[in-house]
């Protein structure tokens, strides 16, 4: 049977009170914050913009801390189905999406109707990068063409600490050609730690200790650009929640 690997709630909880989930892994997140909020803001022919990395045959994408998974397939669904170029349909496109929830993992899976392009699996990417280097490695691609890290940043600083954000965004620059991302302005931590006071539970481990605080965006970009051999491209400007959506390429 499987179990939320990080955190153990009635899942009730998390419907009458969204704040409730320490890592962001809401049971409901796409009931108040559909993809439509993002997706509107990404153009269908990002991958035809971005061209192609290599000569292979596949491009695969990344969705990182994909939750249920709803915005994983609508995100593949707007950038290859909704895209109508020759060069799109002669190339394969994959996605995996990956979240340290067991439980929205496993819904993930069961409402994947595109199971031969698009596969879930449970990872606390913390913990490491070992399956994502597999599933590159059964792909025949050295690294996915574009990583999503969408409303992510916020959790893994909160409970990881400065390390823990700089160690996320090294990883994913490692094995990835461009980067996605939506980091949470730190207004956010401030209600996201407040919501877990008035709950009665106790702080985040790490907020009053952040030394990364104030413009998060530009933190994360700073570290991408001085220390991840990453470049900002494109801003596709601010979703409905006031978070700006970042593009960044490898050099
Ligand atoms: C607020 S949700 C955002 C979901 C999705 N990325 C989106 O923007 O629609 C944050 C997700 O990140 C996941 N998460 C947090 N820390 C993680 C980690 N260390 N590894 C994998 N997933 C993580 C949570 O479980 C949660 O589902």
């Amino acid at each position: 049977m499987a179990t939320r690997s990080c955190a153990s709630r009635d899942a009730s909880d998390e419907i009458n009170d969204p704040g409730a989930a320490p890592y962001g892994n809401f049971i409901n997140y796409y009931t108040f914050n559909p993809p439509e909020n993002r997706l509107s803001l990404i153009p269908a022919t990002l991958l035809q913009d971005l061209g192609s990395s290599d000569d292979q045959q596949t491009t695969l994408l990344l969705d990182v801390g994909c939750n249920s998974g709803e915005l994983s397939v609508a995100f593949y669904k707007h950038l290859v189905q909704e895209s109508v170029s020759e060069e799109s349909n002669r190339r394969k496109v994959n996605l995996l999406g990956f979240d340290l929830d067991e439980i929205l993992i496993q819904r993930a899976q069961q409402a994947n109707h595109l199971p031969s392009n698009i596969s879930f699996i449970p990872l606390d990417i913390i913990k490491g990068t070992d399956q994502l280097q597999d599933y590159l490695n059964q792909h025949g691609c050295s690294n996915f063409h574009l990583c999503l890290c969408l409303a992510v940043t916020m959790w893994v600083h909160l409970n990881h600490g400065d390390s823990g954000l700089l160690q996320l965004l090294s990883s994913l620059a490692s094995i990835s050609q461009h980067i996605l991302l939506e980091a949470q302005p730190w207004k956010c931590y401030r209600s996201a730690a407040r919501r877990l006071r008035k709950l009665g539970r106790s702080d985040f481990d790490h907020f009053k200790n952040l030394k990364i605080r104030g413009d998060i965006a530009e933190h994360a970009r700073e570290h991408l650009e001085r220390n991840c051999g990453m470049e900002l491209i494109q801003s596709f400007g601010s979703t409905t929640w006031d978070r700006k959506l970042l593009l960044f390429r490898r050099r």
